[in-house]
């Protein structure tokens, strides 16, 4: 299969339902932030201190053209990805991008007490996450080939919501196109 991508806002679950997808696929999961942590040894705040958004940014268009690269792979991206207009097309064409959409209400219940989205950390972050929400939505719809609604369901329902969309989405993709006459 071509690689699993999921897109969404922070606290829509990427991470915590990418793991499972991938577990029950038996394929490696990767986490987009998580391999950037990795590589450059400190956490995404000292990222975003030392080298602001845009140092962030490149980063994690780097690790996405790498990452995308595998075929067998679940790739939970951070939510920010598809602000890059470089990330949208190529996650488009390697992957089958998918958009868990979880209201901001819900958002913000999930994200309010973590200290690790420098994004949030202001003084009204529900309202930040509205304003991101309004800016990003048209995005991930633009890349998605599935939509998924996100806010109810805990992470295994989210993962049968998913692998009932692919299946779906498969059936409808035809085997091969039709020659023109
Ligand atoms: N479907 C869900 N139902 C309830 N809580 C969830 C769900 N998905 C994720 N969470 C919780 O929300 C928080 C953010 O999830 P996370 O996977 O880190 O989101 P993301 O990677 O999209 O920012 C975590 O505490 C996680 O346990
Ligand atoms: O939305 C964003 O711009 C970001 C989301 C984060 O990932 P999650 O979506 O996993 O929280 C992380 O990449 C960084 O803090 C920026
Ligand atoms: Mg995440």
């Amino acid at each position: 299969m071509s690689c699993l991508i999921l897109i969404g806002m922070m606290g829509a679950g990427k991470t915590t339902v990418g793991k499972e997808l991938a577990r029950r696929r038996k394929v490696r999961f990767a986490d987009c932030d998580q391999e950037i942590i990795a590589r450059t040894g400190v956490s995404i705040p000292t990222i975003f201190e030392i080298e602001g958004e845009e140092g962030f940014r490149r980063r994690e268009t780097q690790m996405m053209d790498e990452l995308s690269q595998e075929p067998d792979i679940v790739i939970a991206t951070g939510g920010g990805v598809v602000t890059t207009p470089a990330n949208r097309g190529l996650m488009r064409e390697r992957g089958v991008v998918v958009y868990l959409d979880v209201p901001p209400a819900v958002l913000y219940e999930r994200t309010r007490h973590d200290r690790n989205r420098p994004l949030l950390q202001v003084d009204n972050p529900r309202q930040r996450i509205e304003e991101l929400y309004r800016q990003r939505d048209p995005l991930y719809r633009e890349v998605a080939h599935l939509i998924v609604e996100g806010g109810r369901g805990n992470p295994g329902t989210m993962v049968r919501m998913i692998e009932n969309g692919l299946q779906k989405l498969a059936r409808q993709k035809p085997k091969s196109t039709p020659c023109e006459p």
